[in-house]
């Protein structure tokens, strides 16, 4: 793309007004339950794509939005072009509605447009018929050249186009949405003059309300003067029972899903938007954001979102648009944490997490695995990681329960990999690691030993050495005493016990166990590993690991002394 000179000049702006509403109420509301939702993927998503779906496509997203639980759809906008009306015919006369779905229609006010869509819609069970026009200043004066008085006639008229057209269909049951479009832009006690108007001439019943949805069709102030209009408007449309309120945010400023849900505070009952977000400029408010936002506040928000996997390569297919890795709730990124304090606090919290008691883990606002994502994700190692994501891989994947000493022995030693190779280290890469470092196979390892228990432990321990065999003797409270003794009288140096652990590897009756040492020899500090099938084997041969540098130049010095 061509870069244009840029004249960065905040002066060209003005701030939005305020709303004069001292006793507003919304902010003490709390949402409670799912609005109504509308998806609008098949017509603003649609409209905004480099290339529109084809009825194909649209089939497929369709399929989508019915297994994902949606119960209003608006289709298409007929009357703008032949697969927008071929997939309205192909979904009533391929039977494709399911029956507590609707289908919802655009068209402007404009009969030859209103005429088309309504003959779009001809067979089906129950449809809505959403019209629009704008009605912000900017609109009248500027596209329109149009008073207000005459804004108003449009939609009168728009209605009226629409009553004479459906009386044609009478088995249809019809619903009409009307949307002042721009309804941001535009003063507030106008859209309430507007929307009376078109209340008065549909004449809607609590059987059949009329949809009045109001669109931040650009977003253009923080969401609580959103909210502000809309309680506004709530409280001053005439006939508020026979109608629902319904919003339609935009993402201009990145609130969309904020505004939306301010909205639902303020009284709207019925939200449009889109999977994922994809719509005009910035996009629609994104469905599955504020719908996982519901969920996890432990509210049904009635609709399935398992499948999220299934969702993005569906939207991905057919809007051709990627989806940002840290997109909420659904990115790839979105449940991994690199950094080390998170991991570490991540890890302890999962460790005491219980199935079924509420969710509080830090860092984690929902399960990953109620999305279908396992904690693999969870935890990914580079050099911004410490001790405790080291730790967890390690016990999570591979069953090494480190103690603290050698977590932090182990972690200085993974970060100065993540730092030499500038990248994150995946976690096969970390147990290569693990294993380069402490289970070489070049360790030295006993062959066999003899443990006799008198007043002390009595041990004789075979292994190999340089690939010759060497047998040593020792005594001591317990069988690493007694192999440290022995081995000290053979370095001619005192051998100190720092630390010692050991625990199973695995929880079946073939469960191998590991050992974890640390010995110092004078201020020099060994640490050794060894997994073994026999708890004792694993213990020696950490010992042994920990010194096999230091057995290996004693026993050349043997070697050479003996000639
Ligand atoms: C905020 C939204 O998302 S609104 C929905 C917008 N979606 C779309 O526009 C996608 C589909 N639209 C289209 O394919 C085309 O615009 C069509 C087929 C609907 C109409 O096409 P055309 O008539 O050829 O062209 P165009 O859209 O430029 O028409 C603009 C005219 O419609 C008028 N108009 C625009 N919106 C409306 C409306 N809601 N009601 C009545 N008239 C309207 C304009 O004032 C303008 O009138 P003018 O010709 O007297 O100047
Ligand atoms: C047609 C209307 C509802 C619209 O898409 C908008 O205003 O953004
Ligand atoms: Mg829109």
């Amino acid at each position: 793309m061509k870069a244009a000179k840029a004249n960065f000049n905040y002066q060209k702006y003005t701030a939005f007004p305020k709303v004069h509403l001292p006793d507003r109420q919304w902010p003490e509301r709390v949402i409670t339950q799912a609005p109504q939702w509308c998806s609008v993927d098949l017509r603003d998503g649609n409209q905004a794509l480099i290339d529109p779906m084809q009825v194909e496509q649209k089939e497929r997203m369709f399929d989508l939005l019915i297994k994902l639980g949606f119960k209003q759809i608006e289709v298409g906008f007929p009357a703008a072009s032949q697969p927008d009306y071929d997939f309205v015919r192909l979904l009533i006369e391929e039977n494709k509605i399911p029956a507590d779905v609707v289908i919802q229609v655009l068209t402007q006010a404009r009969p030859a447009l209103i005429k088309k869509s309504v003959q779009a819609l001809q067979g089906s069970r129950h449809a809505i018929i959403h019209l629009y026009n704008s009605t912000s200043k900017v609109q009248r004066e500027k596209v329109f050249g149009l008073s207000k008085p005459e804004i108003i006639q449009l939609a009168i008229d728009g209605v009226h186009a629409i009553k004479q057209e459906i009386s044609l269909y009478p088995k249809t049951k019809w619903q009409l949405e009307y949307s002042p479009e721009s309804f941001t832009g535009t003063e507030l006690d106008f859209s309430i003059e507007i929307c009376n108007a078109v209340i008065e001439a549909w004449q809607p019943k609590v059987e059949n309300k009329l949809i009045i949805n109001l669109p931040a069709t650009v977003e253009m102030s923080t969401p609580n003067i959103f909210a502000d209009q809309i309680e506004y408007f709530c409280r001053h449309i005439q006939a508020r029972e026979l109608i629902e309120i319904s919003v339609h945010t935009h993402n201009d400023r990145g609130c969309a899903v904020a505004a939306a849900e301010l909205a639902v505070m303020a009284g709207a009952d019925r939200v449009e938007g889109t999977l994922l977000g994809n719509g005009e400029r910035t996009g629609n408010m994104d469905i599955v954001t504020m719908a996982m936002n519901l969920y996890s506040q432990g509210i049904d928000p009635k609709l399935d979102l398992a499948c999220v996997n299934e969702i993005i390569h569906t939207v991905e297919s057919c809007t051709h648009i990627p989806t940002h890795p840290r997109h909420p709730y659904v990115g790839e990124l979105v449940y991994t944490a690199f950094s080390g304090s998170h991991q570490d606090a991540i890890k302890k919290c999962l460790a005491t997490y219980q199935e079924n008691e509420v969710w509080d883990i830090a860092y984690l606002p929902i399960d990953p695995k109620d999305l279908g994502r396992s904690y693999e994700a969870v935890i990914r190692i580079n050099s911004q990681s410490g001790k405790g994501g080291v730790a967890y891989i390690l016990e999570n994947y591979y069953g090494f329960k480190l103690p603290a000493w050698l977590q932090i022995e182990f972690a200085k030693k993974v970060q100065e990999q993540t730092e030499s190779l500038a990248r994150e280290l995946k976690s096969a890469e970390i147990i290569d690691l693990f294993h380069a470092c402490y289970l070489q196979d070049s360790c030295a390892k006993v062959l066999e030993y003899h443990l006799e228990r008198q007043a002390q432990e009595m041990l004789q321990v075979k292994f190999v050495v340089n690939h010759e065999v060497v047998i040593l003797k020792g005594q001591g409270k317990g069988c690493l005493h007694a192999l440290t003794q022995a081995i000290g009288e053979y370095l001619h140096a005192e051998i100190q016990i720092q630390e010692y652990s050991e625990h199973t590897l695995g929880k079946n009756s073939q469960a191998k166990a590991v050992t974890y040492i640390k010995l110092s020899i004078e201020d020099r500090i060994y640490t050794g590993v060894a997994v073994n099938e026999d708890v004792l084997s694993a213990n020696l041969n950490a010992v042994l690991a920990a010194l096999t540098f230091e057995l290996e130049a004693a026993h050349l010095q043997v070697e050479k002394a003996t000639g």
